[in-house]
C-alpha cells in the first residue's frame, strides 16, 4: 500500500533523496539471529531511477521497509531528503508500491484509487492515474476478481496517486504482461524526466538493464556494486548483465561475494 501523505507537488531539494550510513537491520527468530541488512552505504540522488538487485533474501525489501520506516534500523541511519522516514512521509514525499500491500478485495478499482486518494487529502479525479496505470478500462472490476498483473498495476496506480517526489516499488512488475511493463516504464521514465526518484527492486535484469539510470547490487545485506549499468559490467567484464549479476553475487567460501572489495565502482 502506499504510505498515506498529503503534500501532492513534487518539491526540490539538495539532500539525497535517500541517504543510508551503516545500516544493519537483524531479525531475532527460532533459528537465531539473521542479518537481513549488514551495514549497507547507499546515496540515491533526486531524480535518478534505481534499480535495486540482488538474490532472494539479499535484503532489498527489507531495506526499502527501513527507508520507509517500517521497520528500525538495528544500528546505523537513514535519511529520506535529509529527515527521519516518519518526517518525509509526514511531508508526502514518499509513496511506494510493495510486495505485500493488502487489497479490499469487494470494492472496484475505481473505488480503491478513489480512496486512497481521499487518504492522501487529494481532490479531483482519479481517472488520469488509472489511465496512467493502464487500468482505465477495468474501473469497475471488483479487485477481487483482477488477475495478478492487474492487482500489480493497480499497486502502480495507488502509489502514483499521491504525486511523491520518492517512488519505491518493490517486484513492480510481476505477474504484468509486456504490453503492461511496457506501459509500466513508459510512465516511470516521463515521471523521471519530472524529476520524481524512483528506487524499485526487481529480478528482471532487463528492466534493470534498459530502464535505470544506476544499478545497486546487494548481496547478503551489503552494496556488491553501484554505478552506471555500464560500470557495473564493466566491473565484471561483461555486456551480459545476467553474467554480471551471477559473478558478483557468487559466494565464496569465506562468506563473502565477489565484489565486495571492487572499489572502483563501488560508490
Ligand atoms: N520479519 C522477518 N523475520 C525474520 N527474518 C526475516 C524477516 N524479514 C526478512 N527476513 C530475512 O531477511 C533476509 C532478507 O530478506 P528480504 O526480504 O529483505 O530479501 P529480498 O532481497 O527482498 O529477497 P527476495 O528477492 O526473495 O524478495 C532473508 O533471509 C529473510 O528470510
Amino acid at each position: 500500500m502506499p504510505v498515506p501523505q498529503q503534500s501532492v507537488a513534487m518539491t526540490s531539494t539538495r539532500s539525497p533523496a535517500i541517504e543510508a550510513k551503516g545500516l544493519v537491520k537483524e531479525f531475532r527468530g527460532p533459528e537465531g539471529a539473521v542479518r537481513a541488512v549488514d551495514g549497507l552505504d547507499l546515496v540515491v540522488w533526486p531524480g535518478e531511477v534505481v534499480a535495486f538487485l540482488g538474490p532472494n533474501g539479499a535484503g532489498k525489501t527489507t531495506t526499502l521497509d527501513l527507508v520507509l520506516g517500517l521497520a528500525a534500523p538495528t544500528s546505523g541511519t537513514v535519511r529520506v531528503f535529509g529527515k527521519k522516514p516518519a518526517g518525509a512521509i509526514a511531508d508526502g514525499q514518499v509513496a511506494a508500491a510493495l510486495q505485500d500491500g493488502g487489497f479490499l478485495r469487494d470494492i472496484t478499482v475505481f473505488e480503491t484509487v478513489e480512496l486512497t486518494a481521499a487518504l492522501f487529502g487529494r481532490t479531483g479525479s482519479v481517472t488520469p492515474f488509472l489511465e496512467r496505470a493502464g487500468i482505465a478500462q477495468i474501473a469497475r472490476r471488483k479487485v477481487g476478481k483482477c488477475s495478478g498483473g492487474q492487482q500489480q498495476r493497480l499497486r502502480f496506480a495507488m502509489a502514483l496517486v499521491s504525486e511523491p517526489d520518492l517512488l519505491l516499488l518493490d517486484e513492480p512488475t510481476t505477474g504484468m504482461d509486456v504490453q503492461g511493463r511496457r506501459d509500466f516504464w513508459t510512465a516511470i521514465r516521463h515521471d523521471a524526466e519530472a524529476g520524481r526518484t524512483v528506487v524499485f527492486a526487481t529480478h528482471y535484469l532487463q528492466e534493470a538493464d534498459s530502464y535505470a539510470d544506476r544499478i545497486v547490487l546487494v548481496s547478503h545485506g551489503r552494496v556488491v556494486a553501484d554505478g552506471t549499468v555500464a560500470e557495473v559490467k564493466a566491473l565484471a567484464g561483461s555486456s551480459n548483465l545476467e553474467d554480471v549479476f551471477l559473478a558478483l553475487t557468487a559466494d565464496r567460501a569465506d562468506g563473502t561475494t565477489t565484489a565486495t572489495t571492487a572499489e572502483g565502482v563501488n560508490r
